[in-house]
């Protein structure tokens, strides 16, 4: 599904990834860890377009991302959620929601101005389908809620909801369980698990190595800038050079 070939990024002298090679299959949950400063983040910024590689490849459905805006990636059908929450906190669940699926609708403003019967149908189908999302992430019952009056784990599960609403086929989670506790680790686990079976892939970075290899179908790691080690959670568990360069020092 996504296919990342000989991809390098250079800031000025800094060779921050050299030739990172990984395919993220279709309809499966997919990490990339690794310690601080390895450059997880780079890779999430290069596939969604917020950097340009120095050299290699990015596909993503057997076509190339090179040189597209943000905005035409997130129309390919990949959507992301950031490391700091970035949700509209003084609206509620429904209106953020919408928010991402507004993008998605075929009635503009003049529309809205005029109130058109073809704007009340898409606006009533925009309302049904945030339902259903917030439904999809355990938010259900709770649409005209304040954004801001939600837990840290329930902001988290919001702004799954808005990056759903965008209609990817993939997903990417930058780090979904920091600052959670571990009840609402083991529920998002698990609503990462049913979005997985509703047929989307998803690609997270994650440092929590509990969540990541309870979850994740396969798995790369990186350490300065280049990939040291890729396959199953167990593989992974037991590769020397991970342990050494990444597992060893973990707290837990
Ligand atoms: N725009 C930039 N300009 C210069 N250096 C950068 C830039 N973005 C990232 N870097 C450097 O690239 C390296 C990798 O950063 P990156 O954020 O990708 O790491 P990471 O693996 O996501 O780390 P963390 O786990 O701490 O989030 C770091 O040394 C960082 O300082």
């Amino acid at each position: 599904m996504l296919s990342i070939r000989r991809l390098s990024k250079s800031f000025g002298g800094l060779h921050v990834l050299q030739d990172v090679n990984f395919e993220v299959p279709a309809g499966s949950i997919y990490g990339l860890i690794g310690p601080n400063g390895a450059g997880k983040t780079t890779v999430f910024n290069l596939v969604t377009g917020l950097l340009q590689p120095t050299g290699g490849n990015i596909d993503f459905q057997g076509e190339s991302l090179l040189g597209l805006p943000s905005h035409r990636i997130t129309h390919r059908g990949i959507a992301r959620t950031f490391q700091n929450i970035r949700i509209f906190k003084e609206m509620d669940l429904l209106e953020n929601v919408m928010v991402g699926l507004h993008d998605h609708l075929e009635y503009g403003t003049l529309g809205m101005l005029f109130n058109t019967a073809g704007y009340r149908l898409a606006e009533k189908r925009a309302r049904e389908r945030a339902l259903e999302l917030l439904t999809w992430v355990g938010l259900d019952g709770r649409a005209d809620v304040l954004a801001d009056s939600l837990s840290y784990g329930d902001q988290r599960k919001l702004e799954f909801a808005r990056a759903l609403a965008t209609e990817p086929k993939l997903l990417l989670l930058d780090e979904p369980v920091a600052g959670m506790n571990p009840s609402e680790k083991t529920v998002l686990m698990e609503e990462i698990r049913n979005i997985r079976d509703r047929g989307y892939g998803v690609f997270m970075i994650e440092h929590d190595m509990r969540f990541v290899m309870g979850l994740c179908d396969r798995i790369a790691v990186l350490n300065f800038g280049r990939i040291i080690a890729e396959g199953t959670p167990d593989a992974i568990r037991n590769n020397p050079e991970v342990i050494e360069a990444y597992l060893g020092k973990e707290d837990d």
